[in-house]
């Protein structure tokens, strides 16, 4: 685990704040893809969608490229868009292409370490070396890696070369979308992290308060609502199901977020194991690399390294969803 300096490779755990607290480095590259070349919808500068023009490079144990995944599936994208899968084990070198512990390779370039991609992109390259990444064949370089772009880029930008109609964003939801991403990312999504990397007890026990008090109000939400924001599965709804589907095997132990696992709220694991099992998601769901990734990489957390083998998850068991009314994806 480690960062680029200046181009070169820092083998370096993450710096908390004074008090403890783990803090999230923004993605910087924050470009766009779009139909036809234009800027983004913020204004970004953006190249066009074309059909084997980008790669993007995941780790299928991280909840925020699992995302991509899962999108890239729903979206049709898999024969637009192919993937390098890092390995589980992120060491001394940070992400690697290391096929023993279960990368896929790069398939572009042969390279050994994420972090070459990344020098690729800019040689003098400093910040950290996340996953996802989406990358640009054509132009060199990095075009995004921050999945909660990336999911937005894939939604729509290929629409045309797929004739897929799903809307995860839809006009009329947005809204409601925006404030349940703004609410649940800091407390859930990165609110496991910050009871998991926290280096004082105030601050784990601040992050845990924070989060098992957002999974109440979840539940209780639920309760009456099939998806997050009524009828519709959007966007806020694969956003938290990569950190729920992950939460009962590693966040619950690994990172101490243990007043509850998901399995005992009976509407957030009915909602998960629908979603589990939307046609094509299980397919998106490692729980190898999950588990192996967290537990065996961060040596400062779990010293032995040891994987659990447990929990049984039962996501394949039958849901209750049904009793409430639902209209499935949106379609344009
Ligand atoms: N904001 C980024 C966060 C990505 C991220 O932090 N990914 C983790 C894996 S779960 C990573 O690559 N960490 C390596 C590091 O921080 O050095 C996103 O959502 O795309």
């Amino acid at each position: 685990m480690g960062l680029l300096v200046d181009g070169q490779w820092q083998d370096r755990w993450y710096e908390n704040s004074q008090d403890g607290e783990f803090q999230r480095e923004q993605a910087q590259r924050r470009n766009w893809v779009t139909r036809d070349g234009s800027p983004g919808p913020d204004g970004q500068d953006a190249v066009r969608a074309e059909a084997g023009r980008f790669h993007l490079y995941v780790s299928l144990a991280c909840p925020w490229a699992h995302r991509t995944l899962i999108y890239r599936k729903l979206k049709q994208l898999e024969p637009l868009i192919d993937v390098s899968v890092v390995s589980w084990l992120m060491g001394e070198q940070g992400w690697t292409f290391d096929q023993a512990t279960g990368s896929s390779g790069d398939a572009l370039d042969g390279l050994r370490h994420l972090h070459q991609r990344y020098t690729s992109d800019d040689p003098r390259y400093t910040g950290r070396v996340t996953v996802p990444v989406l990358w640009d064949r054509q132009a060199g370089c990095i075009v995004n890696n921050e999945s909660a772009e990336i999911i937005r880029i894939f939604n729509e930008a290929f629409d045309e070369l797929t004739g897929s109609r799903l809307d995860f964003y839809p006009t009329p939801l947005r809204a409601e979308i925006d404030r349940l991403n703004d609410r649940i990312y800091p407390a859930v999504n990165n609110g496991v992290y910050r009871a998991g990397f926290a280096t004082s007890q105030k601050a784990y026990e601040a992050a845990f308060d924070r989060l098992f008090a957002e999974l109440d109000y979840l539940e209780q939400r639920l309760e009456r609502s099939r998806y997050l924001t009524g009828e519709y599965l959007t966007e806020a709804d694969w956003r938290l199901f990569t950190t729920l589907v992950r939460f009962d095997a590693v966040y619950h132990g690994h990172f101490k977020c243990n007043l509850r696992r998901i399995r005992d709220y009976p509407n957030l694991s009915n909602w998960l194991r629908e979603l589990y099992q939307w046609p094509g998601i299980a397919d998106t769901v490692d729980l190898g690399h999950i588990k192996h990734h967290y537990y065996a990489s961060h040596r400062h957390i779990n010293p032995t390294g040891i994987v659990p083998k447990g929990p049984a998850l039962s996501l394949e068991d039958s849901h209750d969803r049904e009793r409430l009314p639902g209209k499935g994806i949106w379609q344009r």
